[in-house]
């Protein structure tokens, strides 16, 4: 067996990771473009390694990992006995209740990200900005200009809670936020709204 730490350690672990995302999100798509889901969390993972220059397994594992708790019927007990405590407590970190509403989910998403674990806000930073150029290129179905502000207000307000994480991954995050957005044939405006104030995504983002 390759040795932790070593190259080979470390592309086994990340491909056992993408695996296992693979299998459990199966033929789960995104909203937005109808691709598999797992390239979502692939896609969280490379924007570690390639924005933030994460190294460290653990991290990137959870990151490919983030959303199998919440979506799939894996649970943590699952994630421990495959990838180990560390793992597994990320992802509890960035799993929301899925219980809840909508509403008092992304409420309890901002609250818990500003007391999160640096590993755990680096998911969310990543998570949020594939989000983002997501909903900037293809939006889900359903949703208008107002609902695509609203999810750049609240993404912005969980960028706020992981202020000091990383640079270059915030500044990246900032930068989408400024970007245009056009849904449905809106005149294109910046994502961020500069009117915009904490709260304020709740308005257009129903509750159920
Ligand atoms: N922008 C976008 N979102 C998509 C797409 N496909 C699935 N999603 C998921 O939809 C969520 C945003 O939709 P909402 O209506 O605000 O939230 P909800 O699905 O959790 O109720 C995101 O969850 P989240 O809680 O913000 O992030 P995550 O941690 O679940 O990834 C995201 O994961 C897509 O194509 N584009």
């Amino acid at each position: 067996m390759a040795e932790e730490g070593s190259a080979l350690g470390l592309a086994g672990g990340l491909l056992k990771a993408a695996a296992f995302a693979g299998r459990a999100h199966g033929k789960q798509t995104r909203k937005g473009d109808g691709t598999p889901y797992v390239n979502h969390p692939i896609q969280v993972a490379e924007f570690l390694t390639e924005i933030a220059g994460i190294t460290d397994l653990a991290i990137l594992q959870a990151a490919l990992l983030h959303d199998v708790v919440e979506d799939t019927s894996v649970t943590l007990a699952d994630i421990r006995a495959a990838f180990g405590d560390q793992v597994a407590g990320y992802v509890q970190e960035v799993s929301d209740d899925k219980s809840c509403t909508r509403h008092e989910r992304k409420a309890a998403e901002i609250e818990h990200a500003r007391t999160a674990s640096r590993g755990a806000k680096l998911i969310k930073l990543a998570d949020k900005l594939h989000n983002l150029r997501s909903v900037q290129g293809t939006p889900p179905a359903s949703w208008d200009q107002h609902r695509a502000h609203a999810y750049f207000g609240f993404a912005s307000e969980i960028l706020e809670a992981c202020r000091g994480t990383n640079a270059a991954l915030e500044a990246a995050f900032e930068h989408e936020l400024s970007q245009d957005i056009s849904v449905q044939g809106s005149a294109p405006s910046p994502g961020l709204r500069s009117d915009y104030v904490a709260g304020d995504w709740r308005k257009h983002t129903p509750d159920a």
